[in-house]
């Protein structure tokens, strides 16, 4: 809570207008979860936007061979920009008995979602969920059977491509409700995500070498600021008006110019409420097996 403390003070600092809260969540805790959305609920009667940013990738570990094989392929820039095929990840169970990256990417953010449908689903007015996915969401790392992908060893990657249907599926149901789920990717940003990849230091001392990397694929936002581009972009925009089968992406040109570009998802509409439905079976499953 000290950082989020911090967080504040400094958006008070720089908006002093404005009335900034804090709120204790863990969305890798389903009893966190529906604590922190029961005190939402006491507090407010209605909600705008609900960014869904909280995201994890745990023990990363880069394959080497892919890499420098993808380095002299024609894939080499969606290799850059995707990250597809070079990287894997490490999972763990959590106390709730469940794959820690599908309920901290995932479960734990469609559970706050349903808990909070009575402040985002309102008569005359619209509302808007927003997604923080990835251009490493593919469809070939997930799997229905496999929805928490315990079989893989790209849950990262699963969780995204679940995220994406997700919001497919979310719009279907409520948009006549007044409630718009987006995804946005933010590129490539240097955050404690990246660090854990390679350390810090050593994405200081290559530096140079992205920036040409940007020239080639604009996906290389480098920066929380530049990653924010769609956050800020859909912020703008009426929700009435956005595709929901697109994902919308932050791009930096090799000049640093910021812009947003949307991309149409490899979605499956079935596939979303396919997905929709195995989720809600598992939530009535972690409901009772919690009262
Ligand atoms: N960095 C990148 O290149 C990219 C990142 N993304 C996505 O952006 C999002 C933000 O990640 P990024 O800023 O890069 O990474 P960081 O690791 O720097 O930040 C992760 C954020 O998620 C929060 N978080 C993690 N686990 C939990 C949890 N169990 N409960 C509540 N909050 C949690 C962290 O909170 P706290 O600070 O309190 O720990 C932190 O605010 C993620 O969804 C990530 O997948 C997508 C594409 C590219
Ligand atoms: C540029 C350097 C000389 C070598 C860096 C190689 C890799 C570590 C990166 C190349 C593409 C990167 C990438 C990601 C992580 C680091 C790379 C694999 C992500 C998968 C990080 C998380 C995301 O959500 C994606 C949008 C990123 C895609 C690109």
């Amino acid at each position: 809570m000290q950082r989020a403390e911090a967080a504040r003070q400094a958006l008070l600092t720089s908006h002093p207008e404005s009335e900034v809260a804090v709120l204790k969540l863990d969305v890798g805790s389903i009893r966190s979860v529906l604590h922190a959305a029961q005190e939402v609920k006491l507090r407010y009667n209605r909600l705008d936007y609900l960014y869904l940013n909280a995201g994890i990738m745990p023990n990363p570990q880069l394959d080497i061979k892919a890499f420098f094989k993808g380095l002299f392929s024609s894939n080499v820039i969606s290799m850059f920009a995707t990250g597809e095929g070079i990287l894997t990840q490490k999972d763990k169970t959590t106390s709730d008995g469940l794959q820690e990256v599908f309920v901290t990417n995932l479960f734990g953010h469609y559970l706050l979602v349903r808990e909070l449908e009575p402040l985002l689903c309102q008569p005359e007015k619209t509302s808007q969920v927003i997604w923080t996915s990835s251009s490493n969401a593919h469809r070939s790392a997930f799997s229905l059977e496999d929805l928490q992908h315990l079989r893989g060893t790209e849950p990262y990657s699963s969780s995204k491509y679940a995220s994406d249907l997700l919001s497919v599926a979310l719009n279907r149901k409520h948009n006549q409700q007044g409630m718009y789920s987006s995804v946005i990717c933010p590129g490539l940003v240097m955050t404690n995500l990246t660090y854990g990849i390679l350390p810090s230091f050593f994405w200081t001392l290559i530096m140079p070498i992205m920036w040409l990397i940007r020239v080639f694929t604009n996906t290389f936002t480098l920066t929380p600021y530049n990653g924010a581009e769609a956050l800020f972009w859909l912020f703008m925009q009426k929700p009435e008006s956005l595709d929901a089968l697109v994902k919308y992406h932050s791009l930096t040109s090799g000049l640093g110019n910021n812009y947003t570009q949307p991309h149409k998802m490899d979605i499956d509409e079935d596939m979303s409420e396919a997905l929709y439905k195995k989720l809600q079976d598992l939530e009535d499953e972690v409901r009772q097996r919690l009262n």
